[in-house]
């Protein structure tokens, strides 16, 4: 399912933040949002959640209307995965997880359901952790935990806001892999807001790079990731070079400018 953002403008009531946004991601893309923080990449994430509204300009999902749409009918189109788990300390993994099922659940889909909820902790790799309580789990845990709510929303469109936050160096390389094999697999259109632009080069198909509320450079890893972007996005002095295994630009940093 595609996701259209079109001249669209953001100002919280203290600060303007995105300024004419234009980006279209196809059905079944796989794409990075990068920048510094502050710059809007999660603002971004949450006006096409359709968490936040737009000061002007529209968002589209599969063609429709944010705003035509309610609530439930974007819970069945998208999922996202927050920065935070939300603030129901006492709710086991399973509980939790179970709510990511309700905009699917009709009079008689609680067995199903089950099915679809097993998945999605199998596939994030909590199954071993479904009866613990939310607030006795580590940072990387509930990141994990996390990602089963937004699998077992099976939707079309996953918006990911810093999917590999907190967790170790083989989990944050599973978490991107299970994303790229979940797009494969059920042909997602990925959002995802990544720190790490080694990781953004070698997973997404194209990274959008905004900067001051703006995108500032938008295509495929190669064209995106260059010492301009380090230099005048990110005010670091490095070189990119080409990981050799993969194919994916890799930056290796010199100094911040
Ligand atoms: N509720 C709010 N009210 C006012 N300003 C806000 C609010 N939420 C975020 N901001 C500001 O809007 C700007 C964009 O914030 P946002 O969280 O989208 O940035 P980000 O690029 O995701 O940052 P990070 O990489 O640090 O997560 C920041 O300057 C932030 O301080």
């Amino acid at each position: 399912m595609s996701v259209k953002v079109e001249d669209l403008h953001f100002s919280y009531p203290t600060r303007p933040v995105l300024t004419r946004i234009d980006l279209t991601v196809e059905p079944g893309e796989f794409v990075a949002l990068v920048g510094v923080n502050g710059c809007g990449k999660s603002t971004l994430l949450r006006l096409i959640a359709g968490l936040l509204r737009p000061s002007s300009g529209r968002i589209l999902l599969g063609g429709a209307e944010l705003t035509s749409l309610s609530r439930r009918q974007v819970a069945r189109r998208l999922a996202v995965l927050h920065q935070s788990l939300p603030p129901v300390p006492a709710m086991t993994v399973r509980q939790l997880v179970r709510q990511g099922r309700y905009p699917h659940q009709g009079p008689f889909g609680l067995l199903r359901e089950s099915d679809s909820m097993d998945e999605a902790l199998e596939l994030a790799g909590v199954a071993h952790l479904a009866d613990r309580v939310l607030d006795t789990l580590s940072g990387g845990e509930r990141q994990r935990v996390r990602l089963a709510l937004a699998v077992a929303q099976n939707t079309r469109i996953l918006l990911l806001d810093e999917p590999t936050a907190h967790l170790d160096i083989r989990h944050q390389l599973e978490v991107l892999e299970l994303v790229r094999a979940l797009r494969e697999i059920r042909g997602l259109t990925v959002v995802t807001v990544l720190h790490e632009l080694d990781h953004a080069a070698r997973f997404a198909e194209r990274i959008v790079a905004l900067h001051e509320g703006r995108v500032w450079a938008d295509g495929p890893p190669k064209h995106v990731i260059t010492p301009e972007l380090l230099a005048d996005v990110f005010g670091v002095a490095g070189r990119v070079v080409t990981d050799e295994l993969h194919g994916s630009p890799r930056c290796l940093l010199d100094a911040a400018l």
